[in-house]
């Protein structure tokens, strides 16, 4: 297996390393258009394989796409971040360059490749990857809503005191402060509904606090988010290469399901070795029927700004 990640800060170096560390491939390329970044950031990993005991190979490359070649896995996270006060839709005017650019070079080098999209906003991103690409919409996954429902686990761990990995807890939606819905209603502990031990204003909390979850980062650490960002983009490369089929909230293009078309939205899918493979798709109630339309209503018009660029 090859898997290759564009961009090489934060959340690139953090996705390679946690691949590398869990041998997901043999090869891992990291790419960045930074002279020099990718080379010594692929070079510090690989000191690590003695101290950490795994084989992946990892080559760094400012720019060279031919060493991407032949990748069953691309990740891209090229992009500006955030500063503490601004919002993800306003990265659209330079990402959108950058990520076009890096998505027809990817796909000139490795045809077959499933590509996972992490730049922001990325739920505009993932649309422009699909359409610019032309690839099966099925190779073509947004990554957002699995690390929102992390968080939304966080969250509800603090206020339960329990194992986050006692939980079951999905966001749907954007990938957007305002836009993502984090569905309460179906979390469970152990299989029993969260709600049982959560009084209504606790539930309002660790909702909020989650819709906020990447902005409270920004506006502590000065840039965005990496350490779940880059963990939660490794869980996906590793549900493909492993063809594990484990069920996450991705961003994927929606062709009537949750009563939406021509968009790409987080809804929750199975991941393994073809991409996504099926969208469950499950009745919501009118409340979240509601928030889940005008969460694709406002991606919707940040989808058109991409015409105006
Ligand atoms: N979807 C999510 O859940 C999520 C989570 C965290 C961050 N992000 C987004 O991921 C992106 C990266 O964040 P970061 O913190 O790693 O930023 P960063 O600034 O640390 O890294 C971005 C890297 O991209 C590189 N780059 C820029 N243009 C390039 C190009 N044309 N080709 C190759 N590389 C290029 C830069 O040189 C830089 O090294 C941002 O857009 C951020 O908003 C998304
Ligand atoms: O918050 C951001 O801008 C980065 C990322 O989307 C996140 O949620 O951490």
């Amino acid at each position: 297996m090859k898997v290759t990640v564009v961009g090489a800060g934060a959340v690139g170096a953090t996705c390679a390393d946690n691949i590398a560390r869990a041998a997901l491939c043999q090869e891992l390329v990291l790419l960045d258009i930074k002279e020099g970044l990718a080379e010594g950031k692929a070079q510090d990993m690989m000191q690590t394989a003695a101290l950490l005991g795994f084989d992946t190979r990892i080559v760094g490359s400012t720019n060279d796409y031919a060493k991407t070649a032949g990748s069953d896995v691309v990740v891209i996270t090229s992009g500006l971040p955030r500063k503490p006060g601004m919002t993800r839709e306003e990265l659209i005017g330079t990402n959108a360059g950058i990520v076009k650019g890096v998505a027809e070079n990817i796909l000139k080098h490795s045809p077959d490749a499933i590509i996972i999209v992490i730049s922001n906003p990325m739920d505009t991103m993932t649309y422009l990857t699909l359409t610019a690409t032309g690839l099966p919409k099925n190779r073509i996954i947004g990554m957002g809503g699995t690390l929102d429902s992390a968080r939304f686990k966080y969250q509800l761990s603090q206020h339960l005191g329990c194992s986050a990995g006692d939980l079951n807890a999905l966001v749907i939606g954007g990938h957007g402060d305002t836009t993502m819905i984090p569905l309460i209603r179906f979390a469970t502990w152990n299989s029993v509904p969260v709600t049982e031990y959560l009084s209504a204003d606790q539930q309002k909390q660790i909702v909020a606090d989650t819709m906020v979850g990447g902005a409270t980062l920004t506006k502590l650490i000065g840039t965005s988010a990496w350490y779940a960002p880059g963990a939660a983009g490794a869980a996906l490369v590793k549900s493909i290469v492993r063809d594990e089929k484990k069920l996450f909230t991705c961003c994927v293009s929606l062709d009537g399901e949750y009563g939406q078309k021509d968009i790409c939205l987080g809804v929750p899918v199975v991941i393994g070795k073809n991409g996504w493979e099926k969208i469950i798709d499950f009745s919501l109630n009118d409340e979240e029927q509601t928030l889940f339309n005008k969460s694709a209503d406002a991606v919707r018009s940040m989808n058109d700004v991409l015409k105006t660029l």
